[in-house]
């Protein structure tokens, strides 16, 4: 029998909780009618399902259910959000403030948007990953008219400032949409107690479905109006047709009052974990440094750089034992390291040796423990057979070597740009 690796890449995706499965199946079978039939109690009964799916995702956020618009994920949410608000408010103005740290479907939205007319300013951010306020509130002019900051990322899992950006935001009469994608279920979000007028959650990132996702768009003070990008039967209060897929909504609302529910056990023991491991790690390797701040993330994401090790090489060496991912766009059609870590002032050497680990709802100590000694016996390996660290460890400085193989592999200023944060053992 193959024994399947340890899962531990949970901010790409997670698996459905079996209790949410549970809820889903008569929805594909004998619950099979259409929400918008009217005539019948089969679609009386889809009506309701789904109903009762948005009174749950609103509930989870401390919005009104009727704030809720469902789509097929947080990508076609961040979409609906950037083109919608543009199209409409180009009276107004047309210039977007977003992050250079964005997903990319915030970023290719805001690409697509300046080819049409927009100015975008795209924010840099901190060597922690955060954004400065003052740079934000600097970038307002009378012509914006959003601001789209993620709550919290992907790779590195840093939390930004969201009331704080909500405030500035509202203080200029700008609106402020943000991608909660991974933030759903992992930290508590109440829209109201932020300010948030727009917000993009997804399904599959909270143990619910893949495909399905939500669009939070405030209804008073101010009351947000979109342009629909699907256009059809007018579902959805017109923003957005389309014939409602009942079992990934049904999934998707158990999935998120679930989530809620448990949110500060399971940020405590992810918590747990992430130290856990962190401690195994840096106890046993020296040259490892945590990408990010550790203070404002998401409880389960861990991202580390190894120097002297090849990301490639690290991760082809662990995937019998865990499943991770480099958190970096690392393909073989383009070998160019993470824009986020370079964002952070990452050099390309540590970039390229970067992994990130996405500890989840299922994830044990075991796991953990497994997970860190395979990782320091992997590295160890590469080190060995590694002439620059060879050197390293003779005592040799790479950096002031003029031959040409010391641009690479070796660690750059970082570990001084995250003073506290870098992990030098
Ligand atoms: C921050 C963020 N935004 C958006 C997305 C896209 O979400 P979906 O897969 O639901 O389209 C993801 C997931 O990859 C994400 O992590
Ligand atoms: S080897 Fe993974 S980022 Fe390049």
């Amino acid at each position: 029998m193959i024994t399947r690796a340890i899962y531990m890449d949970n901010n790409a995706t997670t698996p459905v909780d079996p209790v949410v499965l549970e809820v889903m199946l008569p929805y594909f079978t004998e619950k099979f009618g259409n929400a918008a039939s009217r005539n019948h109690a089969y679609g009386w009964e889809a009506e309701e399902a789904v109903e009762n799916a948005r009174a749950q995702i609103a509930a989870a956020v401390g919005a009104d259910p009727k704030e809720i618009i469902f789509t097929s994920g947080a990508t076609e949410s961040n979409n609906l959000a950037l083109k919608g608000v543009a199209e409409v408010y180009r009276e107004k103005g047309n210039h977007i403030i977003t992050v250079v740290t964005e997903h990319k479907c915030i970023l290719d939205s805001a690409k697509y948007l300046e080819q049409h007319g927009c100015r975008i300013t795209y924010l840099p951010v901190k060597p922690d990953g955060l954004i400065d306020l003052a740079e934000l509130e600097a970038a307002i002019t009378p012509e914006t008219v959003l601001i789209s900051v993620m709550f919290a990322n992907n790779e590195i899992g840093v939390i930004q400032p969201v009331a704080e950006i909500a405030k500035i935001a509202k203080s200029h009469g700008v609106l402020f949409h943000t991608d909660a994608a991974q933030a759903l279920g992992k930290v508590p979000i109440d829209v109201q107690a932020l300010g948030i007028d727009l917000m993009s959650m997804s399904g599959h990132k909270l143990y619910g479905p893949k495909g399905i996702g939500a669009l939070y768009v405030r209804r008073k003070n101010p009351r947000v109006r979109l342009e629909a990008q699907l256009h059809g039967g007018g579902h959805e209060r017109g923003m957005r047709s389309g014939t409602l897929y009942v079992p990934l909504i049904v999934g998707m609302g158990a999935a998120a009052e679930r989530a809620v529910q448990n949110l500060e056990v399971e940020a405590a023991r992810t918590r747990k974990l992430r130290e856990r491991l962190l401690e195994q790690i840096t106890g046993r390797l020296s040259e490892v440094y945590v990408n990010g701040s550790l203070e404002h993330r998401l409880s389960g994401n861990l991202n580390l750089s190894f120097a002297f090790v090849e990301g490639e090489a690290l991760l082809m060496g662990l995937n019998d034992t865990v499943a991770l991912s480099s958190g970096s766009a690392c393909t073989s059609a383009s070998l160019e390291p993470s824009y986020v870590l370079k964002a952070l002032g990452v050099g390309d050497e540590l970039a390229h040796s970067s992994l990130r680990f996405g500890i989840g709802r299922f994830n044990t100590e075991e796991d953990i423990d497994r997970t860190s000694a395979k990782i320091v016996e992997v590295v160890n390996r590469l080190r060995e057979m590694s002439p620059l660290w060879e050197m390293h460890q003779e005592g040799i400085d790479l950096k002031q070597m003029a031959w040409p193989p010391t641009d690479f592999l070796l660690p750059t200023a970082h570990p001084e740009r995250i003073p506290g944060h870098a992990v030098q053992r």
